[in-house]
C-alpha cells in the first residue's frame, strides 16, 4: 500500500517539476518497498526521475551493516535503475557534526538547482515524500524522545551523539524538515508500536508531553500525511467512530 502510495504521489511531482524527491528512513520501512520493484512497478516507473536521500542516518561506514544506506542499497536501489548520482548518502569519512553539515549543504544544492522544493511557510526544503517509519518508542527518523533535537528548528540536518538506540551517534532531518514535506507517510507494523500509535493518532489530552512521542510532532504544515499500520500496531487506537 505504501509503495503505491509513493507511486501515485510520483506522478504528481514528475509532472510538475520533472522529478520525484523522496526521503527514506530506515528500519523495516525498506522492506515494504519491494512491490516497487515487482511488477508493474519496474517497467512504469521512470525511475531516472528519482531523487533519493535519507531522513536519517547513523555514523557509522556506508558498508557496515548498522548503515541506513547499506540496507536500503541492498534491498531496494540494488533492485531498482534509480541514477547513482541521484542518491544522496552522508559522506561517511567525517565526524557525526561535519557529516550533518556536510549532508545539509547537499541538500541546499539541490534547492539551488530546483531539484528540491522550498517550503513557502518555512523556507525548508520541501520534500515529494518523506517515508519513516516509527519506532517503539515512538521515535521517527532520529529524533527520539524527549530528546533536545526535536527543539531544533534553526538547521535542517541535526546530529546526536547518544542515541537511546544503537549506534549513539547519528544525522537526522530536523522536524521543521520532515513537517515541510508534501507528503509524509507514516509506517508502524508490529505490537510494538501500538502505544506509540495510540498517542501519536488518537492524540492525547493537553497534559501530554508529545515529546515523549515524537511521532506526535508530525504534522506537515502544507501536506499531508498518511499512516499505515498493521492490525496489531492499530490495536490500541481508539478512532472515534
Ligand atoms: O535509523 C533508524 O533507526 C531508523 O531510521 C528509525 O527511524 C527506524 O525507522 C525506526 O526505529 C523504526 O524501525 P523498525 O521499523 O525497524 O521498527
Amino acid at each position: 500500500m505504501a509503495a503505491v502510495y509513493d507511486l501515485k504521489q510520483r506522478e504528481i511531482s514528475v509532472k510538475e517539476r520533472g522529478c520525484f524527491t523522496v526521503a527514506l528512513s530506515g528500519g523495516s520501512l525498506i522492506s515494504f518497498l519491494g512491490k516497487l520493484y515487482e511488477a508493474p512497478y519496474d517497467k512504469t516507473v521512470d525511475w531516472t526521475k528519482w531523487y533519493v536521500l535519507w531522513t536519517d542516518e547513523r555514523a557509522v561506514s556506508k558498508s557496515h551493516p548498522d548503515s541506513n544506506y547499506k540496507l536500503t542499497k541492498d534491498n531496494f536501489l540494488s533492485k531498482v535503475p534509480i541514477l547513482n548520482n541521484h542518491v544522496y548518502s552522508i559522506n561517511d569519512n567525517l565526524t557525526v557534526e561535519d557529516a550533518a553539515m556536510q549532508y545539509e549543504f547537499a541538500i541546499r544544492q539541490l534547492v539551488k538547482a530546483r531539484i528540491l522544493n522550498v517550503s513557502s511557510i518555512n523556507d525548508c526544503p520541501k520534500f515529494d515524500l518523506v517515508l519513516l517509519s516509527v519506532g517503539s518508542n515512538g521515535s521517527v527518523a532520529s529524533l527520539f524522545p524527549h530528546h533536545p533535537a526535536l527543539e531544533q528548528s534553526d538547521d535542517w540536518i541535526t546530529y546526536i551523539t547518544d542515541s537511546s538506540e544503537p549506534p549513539p551517534e547519528r544525522i537526522t532531518f530536523t522536524l521543521p524538515v520532515i513537517n515541510s514535506a508534501s507528503n509524509v507517510v507514516m509506517l508502524a507494523s508490529g505490537e510494538d508500536k501500538a502505544t506509540a500509535m495510540h498517542f501519536a493518532v488518537d492524540g492525547s489530552g493537553e497534559e501530554f508531553d508529545a515529546s515523549a512521542v515524537p511521532a506526535c510532532l508530525v504534522r506537515p504544515v502544507d501536506g499531508k500525511l498518511v499512516w499505515f499500520m498493521d492490525m496489531l500496531a492499530a490495536s490500541k487506537l481508539q478512532l472515534s467512530g
